[in-house]
This record gives C-alpha cells, sequence and structure tokens, in this order.
C-alpha cells in the first residue's frame, strides 16, 4: 500500500526535519582551496522514499555523496545512518552498514566477468574470515550462496546472458545496470546513485526507472543525483537542491521546481534545464504506462533477493 503521509515533520524548506529520516547529517563542510564544495548545515534524507539531488554543476552533490559515503572526509560535521555515526567510517564498512552508492563514471571492472564483478560486492568473502578457510564445507557454501545470489540479481536486471562476458565489453548503460545490480548484493537499507541516467540510451532508460522504483517498491531507500528533470519529476517523491555546497531548497517535485531559489540556481549554469515543461513528462508517463517490462510487484522475491515476507518482518 502506498504510503501518503507526509515526508516532513515540520514546515517543508530547506533543512527540514522528516517525519522518519534514515540519514541526518549536521554542519558537513568540505573546501577545495579557497572553495567551499559542500557546506550543509542540516539535511535528512526520509526512509523507503526516492529522494532527488539536483543542482547545477558544481554546486556540491557528488562532494556530498563522496563524504556520506567514507569515500572522502570532511573538515568538520556529523552524520547518521540508522542512527548510527558514521564520521570516520571507511567506505568499505559504510556499504556493510547498508549504505551502498553507485559512481557518475560507472566503477565496474572490465577485465573480470560479469559474475565475477557480481561476487565482489558480496558483503563477506569465504576468505575473508582465518577459521572459515579451515573448513572447506563451510566456505564451498558460502560461496555458492553468494553465486546464487548474484544469479537472482543478474537475471532481475536482465544481464544473466551477459554473465560470462567481460565487464568491459558491456554498454554505458549495461554497466550502469551492473554497478546497481552489485551494490544490491550486501542488501542494502540505502542506495544512493550518482547521475543513473546519464549515457544510458533510451532502451535502457526505462528499465533503470523501473528498477529505481523495485527498489522503493521492495523497502529500500533510494538517493540519487539527476540532472534530467524530466526524471526527477516522474519518480522522486521528495527532492533537495544544491547550489554552491549548500541546501537551497527542498521539498516535494512539484512544488521545488517553481521555488524561487531553484530557479535562480538553474539560471546561472544550466539555461537548458527545463523546470517546468510538463510535456515532456506527460509523454514519458505515457510511455511509461505501457512498458511490458515493467517488474514492479514482481514474485515474492524482490529486486535485492530479500523475499518480500522477510523485509515485512524487519519493519
Ligand atoms: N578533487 C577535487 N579537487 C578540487 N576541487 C574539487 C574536487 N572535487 C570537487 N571539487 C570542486 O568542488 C565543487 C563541487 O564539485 P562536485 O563535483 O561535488 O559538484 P556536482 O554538484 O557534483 O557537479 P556535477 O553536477 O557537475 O557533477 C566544484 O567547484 C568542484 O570544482
Amino acid at each position: 500500500m502506498t504510503d501518503t503521509r507526509a515526508i516532513a515533520a515540520d514546515d517543508v524548506g530547506p533543512g527540514c526535519r522528516k517525519r522518519d529520516p534514515i540519514l541526518i547529517a549536521r554542519n558537513v563542510t568540505r573546501t577545495y582551496g579557497g572553495i567551499n564544495a559542500v557546506d550543509v548545515k542540516h539535511v535528512e534524507i526520509p526512509r523507503n522514499k526516492i529522494t532527488a539531488l539536483i543542482g547545477p554543476n558544481g554546486a556540491g552533490k557528488t562532494t556530498l555523496f563522496n563524504l556520506l559515503t567514507g569515500f572522502d572526509t570532511p573538515q568538520s560535521g556529523d552524520w547518521q545512518f540508522e542512527g548510527r555515526d558514521l564520521a570516520g567510517v571507511s567506505a568499505y564498512k559504510v556499504a556493510r552498514m547498508g549504505m551502498v552508492r553507485t559512481f557518475q563514471l560507472t566503477k565496474v571492472m572490465g577485465k573480470l566477468t560479469v559474475i565475477e564483478n557480481m561476487r565482489l560486492g558480496a558483503s563477506s568473502q569465504p576468505g575473508e574470515s582465518l577459521w572459515r578457510a579451515f573448513l572447506p564445507p563451510l566456505w564451498r557454501g558460502r560461496e555458492r550462496e553468494i553465486t546464487d545470489q548474484a544469479d537472482v540479481l543478474l537475471a532481475k536486471f536482465k544481464l544473466d546472458t551477459k554473465r560470462s562476458d567481460y565487464a568491459a565489453s558491456l554498454s554505458g548503460g549495461q554497466r550502469k545496470l551492473l554497478e546497481m545490480a552489485r551494490a544490491l548484493m550486501v542488501r542494502p537499507k540505502l542506495v544512493m546513485l550518482d547521475e543513473p541516467m546519464a549515457g544510458v540510451n533510451p532502451a535502457l532508460t526505462q528499465s533503470l526507472l523501473d528498477h529505481i522504483k523495485n527498489l522503493k517498491a521492495e523497502g529500500m531507500t533510494v538517493l540519487f543525483v539527476e540532472h534530467d528533470m524530466h526524471m526527477v519529476r516522474h519518480i522522486a517523491d521528495w527532492v533537495i537542491v544544491m547550489a554552491e555546497g549548500k541546501v537551497v531548497a527542498e521539498g516535494p517535485p512539484s512544488e521545488v521546481m517553481k521555488d524561487q531559489a531553484v530557479i535562480d540556481a538553474y539560471l546561472g549554469a544550466h539555461h537548458d534545464v527545463d523546470l517546468g515543461d510538463s510535456e515532456g513528462f506527460d509523454k514519458l508517463e505515457a510511455e511509461l504506462e505501457h512498458d511490458a517490462e515493467s517488474s514492479v510487484g514482481t514474485g515474492p522475491d524482490g529486486v535485492a533477493g530479500r523475499r518480500i515476507d522477510e523485509r515485512k518482518d524487519q519493519a
């Protein structure tokens, strides 16, 4: 059933409190030379919603992703994921705690096969524990589990036919799918996608959109950076806008696109972005309505291979 309760806990605006935040960040700053790449006083990401992080080039979106996921270190600030402090926690551990991210330029390993890439994404590898290494039945069992989970995901992302191909042979869009599928190997709670649609051909765009919507349908939270405003309007429940390192606006997509601070932020750097036009958006809606590929609501096994009854137990 769709959750129609308000996302914000108080007045909607930059830095507003959420009814049920999964991630809370305070006073996070990062400077490069004299530039304030990120200067975020307070931001909260709502649980089990799709939040778009938008803003003109150089606004600090990717830097904020890097800081929150342990790929970069801020000058100041603290942030909690599911109530646990993450400042100083390595990227590897952040992912194992259930917060994963993908990159603007995909980081799949070209010289490994698709299935090998998937296996690398698993939360614990058989070789990681010394005593397990001395007990072959234990690590063989875990290896089988990892491979089975990877195969389920590859089938869902329609990459199963590419299983033994080198990742380098995939198209840009397929690499994005592989990176997303690999991120799901840790059965995350929060999935952060940096420009998931960039460089993806129109045939795969619909499939990617569906996968993002499926993540939410299966109980996950999504935070994504995107420049395509029609995509944002189509799938986001909430939009956070950054400019010059700060959060300058946030709210539901239809409201945010009308916000003067957002229009001003974009007019400086992004003349080509059409924030108000709904024609393209309506066309996209119509196309997706007839999208036979849509897999929202598929069977008891979700995209992440976690059974729906299992997720209900955790709720
Ligand atoms: N490694 C770095 N060294 C120096 N400056 C950097 C570095 N990374 C980011 N910056 C600067 O920090 C600011 C924020 O950059 P960032 O890439 O986070 O913006 P963005 O909103 O993700 O932009 P885009 O939409 O173009 O990806 C920019 O002024 C950028 O030049």
